[in-house]
């Protein structure tokens, strides 16, 4: 079969060139070209002329500092934001599960699971013997069905972020969109999250998910888009793109990566020097500080 590369897409960037997008035999489910978003004709643009694509079977991991427009680009996505530029297409019916845990419902979580089963349904049908099993298959899968008879709004922050993923898992979506399915996990569910990931790209799901741990990017996506400002964008191979320089650049303090052997293979794992954090906050978007960010900042009219 040919395999297609995809041209590789950079907006600037810290250190180097974005490397290319590793190459894919799957079929492009979702296809991002030129998106540009901001909240307001006032405010400053989030991101612009992003491009990139994600084909069946592959997890894409998008990383970046705190308040540069992951869950925005997230939310354009999944359908709820417009683009201000630029156009998105999704061939494949998808499933967004938010980094909001509020829980106000007092539906069980079998209740809440079986939702996922309601594009299947239509407006007038009501579950089926199939839809139920659909359900309690994506508990078992994501490793909770032993919660199904309780109330979600009584369970923890990271319950519920398990009950959502079974959600979008019974929903029989073809593209998952999830904003952080790790953060409010301990690391044994951190790690069933992404063995539970792997298993569904395995079978053909393609997967977007935003996340603040490069391991987890590492060890689960064959490509990553990092997003660190309108002007400084990369999408390319995980294994390449997150260097140390590249992390130490974005994240503004001196992070090693470390190859270690394992019977499995090679696992990456990035050490963060927490007494190198500078003083100044990290969280406010384009300021005069996060000028550290940009040594490489692409000329945009010159495209
Ligand atoms: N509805 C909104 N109206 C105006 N500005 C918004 C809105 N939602 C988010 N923002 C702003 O857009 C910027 C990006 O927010 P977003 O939540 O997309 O960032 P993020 O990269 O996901 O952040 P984090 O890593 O902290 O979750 C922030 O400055 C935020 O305050």
């Amino acid at each position: 079969m040919d395999c297609d590369v995809d041209e590789a897409q950079s907006l600037g960037g810290p250190t180097q060139a974005a490397p290319s997008p590793a190459a894919d035999c799957g079929t492009p489910v979702l296809r991002v070209d030129g998106l540009g978003f901001r909240y307001g004709a006032r405010m400053p643009w989030l991101f612009r002329d992003l491009a990139f694509t994600v084909r069946e079977g592959e997890i894409l991991s998008i990383l970046g500092p705190n308040a540069r427009g992951k869950t925005t680009l997230l939310k354009n996505l999944a359908g709820i934001l417009k683009p201000v530029a630029g156009s998105i297409t999704v061939d494949v019916p998808s499933s967004y599960v938010p980094q909001d845990h509020g829980a106000t419902s007092s539906y069980l979580v079998e209740d809440m699971v079986l939702m996922g089963r309601t594009r299947m349904l239509g407006a007038f049908r009501s579950p089926g013997d199939a839809d139920r099993e659909a359900a309690r298959a994506a508990m078992k899968r994501v490793g909770i069905a032993r919660l199904a008879g309780r109330s979600y709004a009584a369970l923890s922050g990271g319950q519920r972020q398990l009950v959502l993923i079974a959600r979008a898992v019974a929903s029989e979506a073809r593209l998952l969109i999830l904003d952080e399915p790790a953060s409010a996990l301990d690391l044994h569910n951190q790690a069933r999250v992404l063995h539970v990931l792997g298993e569904l790209a395995d079978l053909g799901m393609a997967v977007v998910m935003t996340t603040h741990h490069p391991d987890h990017a590492l060890h689960c996506s064959r490509n990553t888009l990092l997003l660190f400002g309108e002007h400084d964008a990369q999408w390319g191979a995980t294994t390449s793109l997150l260097t140390a320089s590249t992390l130490s650049a974005v994240y503004r303090l001196p992070i090693d990566v470390h190859a270690l052997s394992t019977p499995s293979g090679t696992r990456w794992i990035t050490v963060p020097d927490l007494d190198g954090a500078p003083l100044v906050s990290h969280i406010a978007p384009r300021n005069e500080d996060d000028q550290v960010l940009t040594t490489n900042t692409t000329d945009r009219e010159g495209r």
